[in-house]
C-alpha cells in the first residue's frame, strides 16, 4: 500500500464523526497583550530566563492572532469538519475577573463565525493552561476562590458564544496543569509543592463542576473534560511492578476521572501523597461529582512501569522500551494503547461519549524540497493511530471524533519551538504555512472515510 493511500479502517466511522485538528491559544496565537489583553502565567513564565528552551516565548508563535482567516482557509483545504481551539482567559478578562475586554470576545466570535461559514464545527476549550497573571497573584488555582473565578469567566463565554458553539471543554488536562505546574515545576507557574498540588487538583475539579453547572444554567448541553490518558503496563508480573503500575494508573488516569464520575478519589492517592494528602470531607468529595457529557481523550503514548522507591511520589518509574520506535519527545509509539484506553473508559465509566481531542507526534522534520515536506514518521504515526481508533469503534466505544494534535507546528511549552507536532509546517522565520505529507494523508483519509463537510 503506498504512503499516500490512506490505510483506514475497513468500516467507516459513524455518521457525524468529527475529523478535526487541535491547537491552544498560547501555543499558536502570538500577540499575547494585543487589544487590551492582560498577561497570563505563560507570558510571565516564558519571559523568565531559563524556563523555556532557547528562551523561546509565545510573543509571536504562529501569529494566528493576525493570520486566523488564512488558517481557517487552511482547515477547509484539509477537509476538516471540526476544529478544537482554546480561549485565552486574559484576552476576555485582562485582570481575570471584573472588566470584560470586548476586543477579546470579538476575536473569538470572528473566528467561530469563520469556522461555521466553512462548515467546520468549533470545539472550544475554556482553559488550556494560560491563567491570567492577575489571578495567580491572588493565589491562582491554589486559591479557594478559583472555582468561582473560572465559573464566572465560563459564563461570559457561554453567553457570548453559546448560540454558535455546541461543544465545550472546561479544562485541558487537569493532571498536567497540576503535575507540571505545581509538583514537578516544569510548566507555569513552576511550583514544586506536593501539598499545594493536591489542593490545586481539588480546586480544578471544583472549577470543572462549577463551570459545568453555570453552563447548564445557560442551556449549554455538551460540556466535556479533556484528560491525558496513558496506559500503565507493568514491566514484569512481579507484585511490586504490578502495584507500581496500579499506583501510576491511579495517579495519571484516575485522579480526575474517578471524582467527576464517582465523587471519590482513587484510594492510592493517600498512599502516594501521604501526609500531604488533605483530609477531604464526604460532602467535599461528593461535590466533585460532575459527569462530563463527553470525555476528551488526549492520547500520545503508554508507559511500561517498574517499582522504584526512589522515584517519588509514586514509587514507580517509566522503563524505556529501547527496541520500540519513539517520537522526538522520547515517547514510545504504541497505537494499541489508544485502543486499550478507549475500551478502558468504556468499561469503567459506562461507555460515555468520547472524542479523541488530541493525538499526534513530534518528529525531526526534513527540510521542505520543492514545496513538499515528507514527514514519513508522523504520517505512519497518524495512520497507525487512526487504525487503533477504528479498533475501538469495532469494540462498541462511543467514539464521536478525532482531533489531530496539532494543526500547526507551535510553541511546545518548555520545549519552545524545538518540538514540532504540526500537520502543517510553520516557517520559523516568516511563519509561512506548508501542508506536510501527514496533512495530505489526513486530508485523503477524510475524503475517503469521513462524512466530510
Ligand atoms: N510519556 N508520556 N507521555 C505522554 C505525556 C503527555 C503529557 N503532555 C500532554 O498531554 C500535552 C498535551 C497538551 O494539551 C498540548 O498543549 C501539548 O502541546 C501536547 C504535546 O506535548 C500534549
Amino acid at each position: 500500500m503506498s504512503e499516500r493511500t490512506p490505510a483506514m479502517p475497513t468500516d467507516s466511522p459513524p455518521n457525524g464523526f468529527l475529523w478535526g485538528a487541535a491547537t491552544s491559544a498560547y501555543q499558536i496565537e502570538g500577540s499575547p497583550l494585543a487589544d487590551g489583553a492582560g498577561p497570563s502565567i505563560w507570558h510571565r513564565f516564558a519571559h523568565t530566563p531559563g524556563r523555556v528552551l532557547n528562551d523561546d516565548t509565545g510573543d509571536i508563535a504562529c501569529d494566528h492572532y493576525s493570520r486566523w482567516r488564512e488558517d481557517v482557509a487552511l482547515m477547509a483545504s484539509l477537509g476538516l469538519n471540526a476544529y478544537r481551539f482554546s480561549v485565552a482567559w486574559a484576552r476576555i478578562l485582562p485582570e481575570g475577573t471584573g472588566r470584560v475586554n470586548q476586543a477579546g470576545l470579538d476575536f473569538y466570535r470572528h473566528l467561530v463565525d469563520a469556522l461555521l461559514e466553512q462548515g467546520i464545527e468549533p470545539m472550544l476549550t475554556l482553559y488550556h493552561w494560560d491563567l491570567p497573571e492577575a489571578l495567580d497573584a491572588r493565589g491562582g488555582w491554589a486559591s479557594d476562590a478559583s472555582p468561582g473565578w473560572f465559573a464566572d469567566y465560563a459564563q461570559i463565554l457561554y453567553r457570548a458564544l453559546g448560540d454558535r458553539v455546541r461543544l465545550w471543554i472546561t479544562l485541558n488536562e487537569p493532571w498536567v496543569i497540576t503535575a507540571g505546574g505545581y509538583l514537578y515545576g516544569d510548566l507555569a507557574p513552576g511550583h514544586c509543592n506536593p501539598r499545594e498540588s493536591a489542593i490545586v487538583a481539588h480546586n480544578l475539579l471544583r472549577a470543572h463542576a462549577a463551570a459545568s453547572a453555570s453552563g447548564r444554567a445557560e442551556g449549554i448541553e455538551r460540556i466535556g473534560l479533556a484528560v491525558n490518558l496513558e496506559p500503565q503496563d507493568p514491566a514484569s508480573d512481579s507484585p511490586e511492578d504490578q502495584d507500581a503500575a496500579a499506583r501510576r494508573d491511579a495517579f495519571i488516569n484516575r485522579w480526575f476521572l474517578d471524582p467527576v464520575f464517582f465523587g471519590r478519589y482513587p484510594a492510592q492517592m493517600q498512599t502516594i501523597f501521604g501526609t500531604d494528602w488533605p483530609d477531604f470531607s464526604a460532602s467535599e468529595l461528593d461535590a466533585l461529582r460532575a459527569p462530563p457529557d463527553f470525555v476528551g481523550v488526549n492520547y500520545y503514548s503508554r508507559s511500561v512501569v517498574r517499582a522504584d522507591p526512589t522515584a517519588q511520589p509514586v514509587g514507580a518509574r517509566r522503563v524505556r522500551q529501547d527496541t520500540r520506535p519513539h517520537t522526538a519527545m522520547d515517547w514510545e509509539v504504541h497505537p494499541q494503547g489508544l485502543t486499550d484506553i478507549l475500551v478502558w473508559i468504556q468499561g469503567r465509566y459506562g461507555n460515555p461519549p468520547v472524542y479523541i481531542t488530541e493525538n499526534g507526534a513530534a518528529f525531526e522534520d526534513p527540510q521542505p524540497v520543492a514545496g513538499r515536506l515528507r514527514d514519513r514518521e508522523r504520517l505512519a504515526y497518524l495512520r497507525s493511530h487512526l487504525r487503533a481508533a477504528s479498533r475501538a469503534l469495532r469494540r462498541g466505544v462511543d467514539l464521536r471524533g478525532y482531533f489531530a494534535w496539532s494543526l500547526l507546528d507551535n510553541f511546545e511549552w518548555s520545549y519552545g519551538y524545538a518540538k514540532r507536532f504540526g500537520l502543517v509546517r510553520v516557517d520559523p522565520v516568516d511563519r509561512q504555512r506548508l501542508i506536510k505529507d501527514s496533512g495530505r494523508f489526513y486530508r485523503d483519509a477524510i475524503r475517503r472515510y469521513g462524512g466530510g463537510r
